[in-house]
């Protein structure tokens, strides 16, 4: 009506999109289908932005990449059983990182899936998602929606952040109620994610075990990166003057190129670090569960301090001297209080030996990334991208491979926080295209996604969405004919080629110019540096099919020994 009365009724489509941007949540990341599909036209046409994937996968990886950067939960929309199932490993991926995002699948019936009456797409979807996630909902009835909505949220970002599944079956979008009272029932969730303050005590405890140190060191994770208390991390770090290494998404924190970064000279800090202070980063396999040779098991017991919300973290894999629970930025803080002009810094013996190793391995590596061999082997390749990052260090890095994923994380020095995601915990495959469009989409900053021509594999389609939003989402991939290389030979005789071999010198920079993107084919460091340049500068959707050395991989790049075949050989 043109006096804009309010209409009588509000429907469930409304009141799901109403909950929603009341709690400021202004993108969808989906793929539209029964019974969804209304939802996003509804969606987008109340002012949400939804980005339509090509794959749920994909929109789901987005969701999450948008919660680890904006500490709101990534929304990320799907069809029943299919596509919820494809949800549900960027579901899973979320909740083993600690990212929070919602996965909300429209769902059949519950009187004919409890009866297994066999329904269009029928599955019990929130039985299934509650093991692979933090929590799960459902909700059947109109005046339900706006607690629905709340308890998803708050799930997600409370405490450790994860991922939450929302089940909507079909007849709830259809469900109308008065417009006035389903207003009312919709609910602004009050400080989602609530500051946990830690102990006094448990602060005291950490900050003598440091003062107390000959050899301490910080180490910065995902988590500490996701908190957003850069200025107290770094002012913690400097004054206290202890040594740190940041996780590969915990880079940039502090800039890569920072006196006290000790990542050149990782396995000796590891080996010889008297107390350890983890802030925001698990002892898990990443960090070789905290014992063994790795940690210098026979140099002496050492000490950690670990700062985390999740009290049952504490002694997961090693004992832990002194738990500090609480949020990072609470917990940081309290620290930094702690932390006087009279503050000792470690000794010269330690500081001094770091830097010798460091001076020493870096040096090393200027000589290697100076190289210009050809074909491009992946130093000559990621050296280019380095100088572009250091050119442009707003831009974000998206990075997955194997051997391409291990050079970058120590070739190309981040300097902002949150500027660089990739496979996380779980070491996935695939997060490289749903993480690009998300950080463009968040962040509307320059992305360069470095990419395994494998790895590129698992999302290459989602291109089409790049180049349908007009992203600035500059691929590389590093094309070496292969999962990890592209020499292996089928020694049986059959015609096939070997399992991780593909079509040699594929162009995959076509795949791009099909959807009216830009493609290059990169076959010298030069071509690398201008196409690359050239994108970042121009912000168009562009695939720089970068030609490597097919003999330049390693089987699994740096985890090679997880392959059983290698543990066996030991
Ligand atoms: C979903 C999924 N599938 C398979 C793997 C196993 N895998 C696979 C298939 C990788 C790809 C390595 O090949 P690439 O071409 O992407 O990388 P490089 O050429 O840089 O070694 S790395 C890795 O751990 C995985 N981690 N995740």
């Amino acid at each position: 009506e043109a006096s804009g009365a309010q209409e009588a009724t509000i429907d469930g489509f409304h009141l799901v999109i109403d909950a929603l941007k009341l709690n400021d949540i202004d993108t969808i990341f989906g793929l539209p289908g029964i019974p969804i599909t209304d939802l996003t036209r509804m969606a987008q046409a109340e002012g949400l932005r939804v980005i339509s994937f090509r794959h749920e996968q994909h929109a789901g990886n987005a969701a999450a990449a948008a919660g680890f950067l904006t500490q709101k939960p990534g929304i990320c929309l799907t069809v029943s059983a299919p596509g919820f199932l494809n949800g549900l490993t960027a579901l899973a991926n979320a909740t083993t990182n600690c990212f929070p995002m919602i996965l909300i699948s429209g769902s059949s019936e519950r009187e004919i899936v409890d009866l297994q009456q066999g329904d269009y797409e029928e599955m019990d979807q929130l039985a299934i998602a509650k093991p692979l996630c933090k929590a799960a909902f459902r909700v059947l009835h109109a005046e339900d929606i706006g607690v629905g909505i709340a308890r998803a949220i708050r799930s997600a970002v409370s405490g450790r952040p994860g991922g939450v599944y929302l089940d909507l079956p079909a007849k709830l979008f259809a469900q109308t109620m008065d417009a006035e009272a389903g207003r009312r029932s919709l609910i602004k969730v009050i400080d989602p994610a609530p500051r946990q303050i830690p102990a006094p005590d448990a602060v005291k405890r950490a900050l003598d075990l440091l003062k107390r140190a000959k050899k301490p060191l910080i180490l910065l994770g995902k988590g500490a990166a996701y908190a957003q208390a850069d200025a107290d991390i770094r002012a913690l770090v400097e004054k206290t003057g202890i040594p740190y290494l940041p996780m590969s998404m915990a880079k940039g924190l502090l800039p890569d190129t920072h006196a006290q970064s000790a990542a050149a000279a990782r396995s000796y800090v590891l080996q010889e670090a008297d107390v350890v202070m983890l802030v925001g980063a698990r002892l898990n396999w990443l960090l070789s569960h905290g014992k063994g040779k790795t940690w210098g098991q026979d140099k002496g017991a050492k000490q950690f301090i670990q700062i985390d919300i999740a009290p049952t973290e504490i002694d997961s894999n090693v004992a832990i001297a002194a738990p500090v629970i609480g949020d990072i930025g609470s917990c940081v803080a309290a620290l930094l209080a702690g932390v006087d002009a009279k503050w000792a810094k470690p000794p010269a013996e330690w500081t001094g030996a770091i830097a010798e190793r460091k001076d020493k391995n870096l040096s090393k590596m200027a000589v290697t990334l100076a190289a210009r061999p050809s074909p491009m082997n992946f130093h000559s390749a990621l050296s280019v991208i380095r100088d572009q990052v250091k050119a442009r260090p707003d831009a974000i890095v998206v990075n997955e491979g194997a051997n391409t994923l291990d050079f970058a994380r120590s070739i190309v020095d981040m300097y902002e926080p949150r500027k660089r995601l990739d496979v996380g915990t779980w070491g996935i495959m695939g997060i490289g295209m749903g993480f690009a469009v998300a950080a463009a989409v968040v962040t509307d900053k320059p992305v360069i996604a470095i990419e395994g021509d494998s790895a590129f594999g698992f999302s290459g389609m989602e291109v089409e969405t790049i180049c349908r939003y007009n992203l600035p989402i500059c691929i590389v991939v590093f094309n070496n004919n292969g999962v990890y290389r592209g020499t292996d030979v089928n020694a049986s005789g059959t015609p096939d080629v070997a399992p991780t071999v593909f079509v040699k010198n594929a162009r995959y920079d076509k795949l791009m110019e099909a959807f009216g993107g830009v493609g290059v084919n990169a076959t010298t460091a030069d071509e690398l540096q201008k196409a690359l340049a050239e994108a970042v500068a121009s912000r168009r959707p562009t695939l720089i099919n970068a030609v490597i050395d097919e003999t330049a991989g390693t089987e699994s790049g740096r985890i090679t020994s997880l392959n059983p075949s290698t543990a066996k050989k030991k």
